[in-house]
């Protein structure tokens, strides 16, 4: 009866249906008080590949299946991704002038058979991220890091992922924004940008943020004035061609200064935390196993490391990492594996049809549920949930272990969600590559890690902050203080290249 109310009677084609036991609400409360681990706990329930979860009057699909996924990735016509997003970056970013969003979104695109605005700017940042274009940015970017690491004091006592995250938000910003970012300007805003980012659901999930959740609405309008100002002073045009395109294409449409400002707060969110705590979590296995420590050195040592005649020049290769550092890529996807338990959400536009079979209905959600996906022992195996620094180590998809060897298969390649998938597959993967692979081997050459004074042990290992919503890579929630110790002699000079 309350579904024929609410107009939520299912059509028999639609993926099953678990009903919450508080009616309307129990998903939403469960979702809100169990963060990325709901999935997980509903689909232990009913081992459905894909089901519907009821939500006050609508209905958001989940796909736990690698093959679904793969589905619903192609019907890339009719689950869309832009309309979410342009909503979703409203509430985070809080656009001034009401008519932005309508701008944004471009509806009379379709009347006038041309492509509309977020089209537009996908295809720009796909192709200005491409491997091809990003090697000016790349470069600016190492160039940055090399002289980070070069300046770090031997001894350095700090809590490492709050260091990591310092070294990423200074060379992305100088490589993206320019030399007059925001944050190079205002250091400051640094750590206002990372009090929103934590605030982030209660903000958006809030019609009253200024009141509920003003920490980190205070913090995000200092960023905003700082952006604004970096916009209004003309900085951006000492930035990246990506961040001059988007200026650009936000005033053609008829954007407002401060609403151009508001949303570089979304392309700050896209740059900046994801990769600083994969790199922290890369580093936190490597570092907590000598075995596996000391066999990634030497694989960086034999493949990827040039020393000048003088032997004070020592060039770290990011091509060779990628392409002869088998084992450190391994690490680096098994850690995205068991971190970065990403949803893909797409919106219904039109009834669909997936895989033959499932009816999805317009208008509703469909969310691929990473997190299952990635602890899924049929799909990798029974140490489906443990660290395994070899499994990405033959495919970059993955192999299924633990098993019998006539049972050892490539994954499927939709069952690696740490990017996502299909047309919104991440633009800055191959960005991230070369950040995250680079510091990385840096730190591992460079630097033994050892407990700070007084201390007798480093505490890797850190809980996950599993019960947020899955809306990035999970932090760690306790801090992990090292001493960095320096490996290399007196007066060596460390080059971070690309080639
Ligand atoms: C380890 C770091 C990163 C992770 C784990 C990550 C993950 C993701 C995921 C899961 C998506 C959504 C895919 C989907 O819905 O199927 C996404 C989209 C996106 N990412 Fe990343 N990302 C990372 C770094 C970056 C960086 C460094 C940039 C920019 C240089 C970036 C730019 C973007 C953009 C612009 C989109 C939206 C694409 C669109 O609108 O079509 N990401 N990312």
């Amino acid at each position: 009866v309350i579904s024929k109310i609410f107009g939520t009677k299912p059509d028999p084609r639609e993926p099953p249906v678990l009903h919450p036991k508080v009616p309307f609400i129990g998903h939403i409360i469960g979702l809100l008080s169990n963060g990325t681990k709901y999935y997980a706990t509903v689909s232990a329930r009913c081992k459905y590949p894909i089901f519907s979860l009821p939500m006050l009057s609508s209905r958001t699909y989940i796909v736990t299946s690698p093959t679904l996924a793969s589905h619903i990735q192609r019907a890339s016509t009719t689950l869309l991704f832009a309309p979410l997003i342009i909503g979703f970056t409203d509430r985070m970013v809080g656009f001034q002038d009401k008519t932005s969003v309508a701008k944004i979104r471009d509806l009379k695109a379709k009347e006038e058979n041309r492509p509309d605005f977020m089209d537009r700017m996908h295809d720009m940042m796909y192709f200005v991220l491409s491997p091809s274009e990003i090697n000016i940015v790349s470069a600016i970017m190492l160039e940055q890091l090399s002289n980070r690491i070069n300046a770090v004091p031997n001894e350095t006592e700090r809590e490492l992922f709050e260091w990591v995250r310092e070294q990423f938000t200074a060379v992305t910003s100088y490589a993206f924004h320019g030399p007059e970012n925001l944050f190079a300007m205002e250091p400051r805003l640094i750590e206002d940008f990372f009090i929103f980012e934590r605030g982030l659901v209660g903000l958006m999930s809030s019609p009253v943020p200024q009141l509920t959740a003003r920490k980190a609405y205070l913090a995000r309008e200092r960023v905003f004035k700082g952006l604004l100002e970096y916009m209004a002073k003309g900085r951006y045009k000492k930035g990246s061609t990506l961040v001059q395109n988007r200026y650009r294409m936000h005033s053609e449409i008829g954007l407002s200064l401060p609403d151009i400002a508001r949303s570089e707060i979304g392309m700050l969110f896209g740059l900046l935390p994801n990769a600083s705590i994969t790199t922290f979590w890369v580093l936190n296995n490597i570092f907590s196993r000598p075995q596996l420590l000391a066999e990634i050195r030497e694989e960086i040592q034999k493949n990827a490391l040039s020393i000048d005649g003088s032997g004070k020049i020592r060039t770290i290769s990011f091509e060779s990492l990628r392409s002869s550092c088998p084992l450190l890529n391994s690490v680096y996807r098994e850690s995205l594996r068991l971190n970065a338990p990403m949803t893909s959400t797409r919106l219904v536009v039109e009834d669909t049809i997936v895989a033959d079979t499932y009816l999805l209905r317009a208008n509703s959600v469909v969310q691929i549920a990473g997190d299952v996906i990635h602890k899924d022992t049929n799909v990798w195996g029974p140490d489906a949930s443990s660290f395994n620094p070899r499994r990405f180590i033959s495919s970059p998809y993955g192999t299924k272990t633990g098993v019998a060897e006539s049972e050892k298969s490539p994954v499927h390649p939709a069952a690696f969600r740490g990017f996502g998938g299909g047309s919104v597959f991440c633009p800055g993967r191959h960005f991230a590559q070369r950040e995250i692979l680079s510091l990385v081997a840096a730190v591992v050459t460079i630097f033994d890690l050892e407990p700070p004074k007084g201390e007798d042990h480093i505490p890797f290992n850190p809980p996950i902050d599993e019960t947020r919503l899955p809306l990035g890579v999970m932090k760690p929630l306790r801090e992990v203080s090292v001493r960095m110790k320096r490996r290399d002699v007196e007066d060596v000079k460390w080059v971070l290249a690309l080639t």
